[in-house]
């Protein structure tokens, strides 16, 4: 499990290991991870242009040190001091590295030190001016890239567009929550030998994927497994419901059964599919047109998702253990803003809204958030940009339906659910999908994981 925590508890957890450590030796080891990334990056370091636009801060020092480590590599190292000053221990070390101020030439690399968990979010325009002398030259950001906004993982003004992160200890949320993930780039954490505690956003990897997953055991039989039941679909929407049932049918819960207006085409795509009966939780919306209301109201009593047209349906609060599943523009239309201050602000709506609804909300996104009522939130980190195709969420509807029927919390079915329906989709390559495929990429990524 990835954990983000907020700059509040990192610099408590730091406190302890910076007064124990000799002068600047957590900068250093910091530094050390930030020259190792920008060699990387580089493919070595002699006689490479690094430049360093550095702020006042620790920030600006863990780049000046890093400036020391490249230089002492061969690397032609300048900087820019952006106030004009900067950590006088780390300056120091970096002029006698031979590393040099201001900028000359064309840059390889540029190393963002301008502020870390320290900073405002946005730009002063001397730091903005700095960026803009280096324009198109990659960039790696020390800690996170200035101008984010690093707890809230928004920006709301000018930032640093990095292609990698370079953090220490532990992610924080803006390395996770888009925006600001998305201008992070790819994200390496250095270990400072810190213990941190829990932390409130979190992304689920392969391994934690694995172990919540529901596998049957050998004394089960399809109705131990859970049954699932899909309304979804209308006679305007029909292949709406062939996709939640075949997002249902992946296999995880012993059955599924359909209820709506598009029973012959689901029963002709899915033979084993059966109609009402008793089930351990209900997915409803997806295509359900004018039928949305009844199919909620008749749905009750259930573990349940709650997806797309029947969204809009919700009283107050939502059903006990229900899952709601909105983009960023149904969920504009509940909370009654606009999509792009969803957009804007993902991991405050998400949070917002499972609270208001008493439910978990998962906001579908390039990083889909899943929210609890009391705050805690997952991020989603696989997928790909071909998975935004028409009805790729009503697999996911039925995916997660199908994991809550098997008994798994709402919390974790959505997790697992948007984890395995964008890994399927990167499975599915790097060109162009259509949600039909996605049902047998995720039997087959689930494959890999029990291998
Ligand atoms: N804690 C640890 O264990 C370790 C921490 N480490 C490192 O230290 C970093 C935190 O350092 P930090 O606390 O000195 O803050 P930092 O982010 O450098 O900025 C501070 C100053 O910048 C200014 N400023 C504010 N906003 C601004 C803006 N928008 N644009 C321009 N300037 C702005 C403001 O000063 P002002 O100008 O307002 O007086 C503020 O005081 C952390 O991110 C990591 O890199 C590592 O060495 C590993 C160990
Ligand atoms: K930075």
């Amino acid at each position: 499990m990835k954990i983000a925590r907020r700059v509040e508890a990192i610099r408590a957890a730091e406190v302890g290991a910076i007064a124990a450590a000799p002068g600047d030796a957590l900068m250093r080891r910091a530094a050390a991870g930030v020259a190792r990334a920008c060699i990387e990056q580089l493919g070595g370091a002699y006689g490479r242009r690094v430049h360093l636009v550095v702020g006042v801060g620790d920030n600006g020092g863990d780049a000046l040190y890093a400036g020391v480590a490249l230089a002492r590599r061969g690397a032609l190292v300048t900087a820019t001091l952006v106030a004009g000053r900067a950590h006088p221990g780390a300056l120091a070390a970096y002029v006698a590295a031979g590393g040099r101020l201001g900028l000359t030439g064309r840059p390889d690399l540029v190393v963002d030190g301008v502020v870390g968990i320290g900073g405002r979010p946005g730009l002063r325009p001397e730091a903005a001016a700095a960026f803009e002398q280096v324009a198109g030259v990659p960039i790696v950001a020390v800690d996170v890239p200035s101008g984010v906004d690093v707890d809230s993982g928004e920006t709301p003004e000018i930032h640093v567009d990095a292609d990698v992160t370079v953090t220490f200890g532990s992610l924080r949320h803006a390395h996770l929550v888009d925006p600001a993930a998305a201008a992070c780039g790819a994200v390496a954490v250095v270990e400072l030998g810190v213990d941190f505690p829990a932390g409130d956003v979190e992304a689920l990897e392969a391994e934690d994927v694995r172990l919540l997953l529901p596998a049957p055991e050998s004394d089960d039989h399809k109705y131990t497994r859970g049954v699932v039941g899909v309304r979804a679909g209308s006679v305007r929407y029909p292949g709406a419901a062939v996709l939640a049932v075949a997002g249902a049918s992946v296999g995880f819960a012993g059955m599924v059964r359909y209820v709506g207006a598009a029973g012959e085409q689901v029963v002709a795509a899915h033979p084993e599919v059966v109609g009402a009966g008793k089930v351990q939780a209900w997915v409803v919306g997806s295509g359900t047109d004018a039928d949305a209301e009844s199919h909620l109201h008749a749905a009750g009593g259930t573990p349940i998702v709650i997806d797309a047209d029947a969204l809009v349906h919700l009283p107050g609060a939502a059903p006990a253990d229900a899952v709601l599943t909105p983009h960023a523009g149904e969920l504009a239309t509940m909370l009654g803003v606009s999509r792009d201050e969803i957009e804007a602000r993902p991991l405050h709506h998400v949070r917002q809204a499972a609270e208001a609804y008493d439910a978990v909300v998962l906001l579908k996104g390039r990083r889909t958030l899943i929210a609890r009522p009391d705050g805690r939130v997952r991020v989603n980190t696989t997928g790909t940009p071909w998975l935004a195709t028409a009805g790729s969420g009503d697999v996911l509807a039925g995916l997660i339906g199908s994991l809550l029927a098997t008994g798994m919390s709402g919390f974790d079915a959505a997790s697992v659910g948007a984890w395995l329906h964008g890994r399927a989709a990167q499975a599915c390559g790097d060109g162009p999908l259509v949600a039909g495929m996605l049902p047998d990429a995720i039997r087959a990524v689930v494959e890999d994981l029990f291998a």
